[in-house]
């Protein structure tokens, strides 16, 4: 689909670039041609995912171990990758998130999800763009949120919040770093099945309708599909395209609105949220 040597000249930096669809990002981007830095905060994870990488496309895949939580430890990783060389983009993909009934969440849950996906971009995209600024050069910040940015999203609604806080920074920095050369795009996905997002957000039961049934193309997506798209944005061909945000999700969201995919949430009892929450991952 692209000319083999499309992000040839271009540093990416992939948060969450371990594992789920940043891995798959990250692998689509090194076939392309681009250097890459993974990072993520699970240092075996990123390490066989950078080794598998680098087999099967000999790119320059590098890896850091990064709680992007930690705004100090967010520059000090931006200082180590500047110090080898600039980037040329950034990815903000890492995310955490669960369901959850809101009245029951701790101040600690309600950060936790916060802290990853609003405040850990956002560090990210400073310590870029600060950089950039100083530096009098281009660059280009990608976000991954989600259609609950616009919509809203019930029991998931520290993500939502956190989400829409980032395509506001999006656009925001669209305007404010555009002069300087610095490019914002966002992406909303639809259903990308990884195993975190279905173990945290779709567990049996959970939903009224099938997978495939909440999508008016009658299926899931396909991982490269989303990665054609990130590589496209990332590349020189996409130089005009600033501030807006491109949802894929086969049309889910003009389906389903913010609201039928959690249905069958509302029938849980007490025991049963007791029940999901003991097995999930946080
Ligand atoms: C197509 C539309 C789909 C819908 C929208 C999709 C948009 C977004 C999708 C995604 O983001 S999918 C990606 C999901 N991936 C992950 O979540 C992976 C990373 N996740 C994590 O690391 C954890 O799940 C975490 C909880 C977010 C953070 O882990 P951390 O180790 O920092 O936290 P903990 O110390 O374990 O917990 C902190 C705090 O949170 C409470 N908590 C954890 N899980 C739950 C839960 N299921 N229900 C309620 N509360 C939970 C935990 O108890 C702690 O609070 P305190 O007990 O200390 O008060
Ligand atoms: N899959 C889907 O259908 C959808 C996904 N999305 C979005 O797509 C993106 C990827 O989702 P998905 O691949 O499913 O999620 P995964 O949970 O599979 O991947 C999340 C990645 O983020 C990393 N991460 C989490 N917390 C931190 C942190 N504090 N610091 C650094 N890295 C962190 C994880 O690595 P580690 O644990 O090692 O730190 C992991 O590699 C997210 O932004 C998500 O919100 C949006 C809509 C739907």
């Amino acid at each position: 689909m692209f000319v083999t040597d499309l992000l040839k000249t271009k540093k990416i930096l992939v948060t969450g670039g371990g594992s789920g669809l940043g891995k798959s990002f990250a692998a689509r981007l090194a076939e392309l041609g681009a250097e890459l830095v993974i990072c993520g905060r699970r240092a075996d994870v990123l390490e066989t995912t950078a080794e598998e990488l680098r087999r099967a496309s000999g790119a320059k895949v590098a890896t850091a171990i990064c709680d992007i939580r930690d705004a100090g430890a967010v520059d000090e990783m931006f200082s180590r990758i500047w110090s080898e060389g600039p980037l040329d983009a950034l990815i903000n993909n890492a995310a955490g998130n669960f369901i959850a009934r809101t009245e029951t969440l701790s101040p600690r849950a309600i950060d936790a999800v916060l802290d990853i996906v609003l405040h850990g971009s956002f560090y990210c995209s400073v310590a870029a763009g600060k950089r950039w600024i100083a530096e009098g050069r281009g660059g280009s910040i990608l976000s991954i949120v989600s259609s609950a940015a616009n919509s809203g999203r019930a029991f998931t609604v520290p993500s939502a919040a956190a989400k829409a806080g980032v395509l506001a920074m999006m656009k925001s920095l669209a305007v404010e770093w555009g002069p300087h050369g610095i490019r914002t795009v966002s992406v909303a996905p639809g259903l990308f099945p990884t195993k975190a997002a279905w173990s945290q957000l779709y567990p049996d039961g959970s939903k009224l309708l099938s997978e495939e049934m909440e999508v008016p193309l009658r299926r899931t997506g396909q991982h490269e599909e989303i990665a054609n798209l990130v590589a496209y944005l990332l590349s020189d061909g996409a130089s005009y395209i600033n501030g807006d945000c491109i949802t894929i999700d086969g049309g889910r969201d003009l389906q389903n609105g913010g609201g039928s995919g959690v249905m069958g949430l509302f029938s849980w009892t007490p025991e049963r949220w007791d029940a999901f929450r003991a097995n999930s991952r946080g």
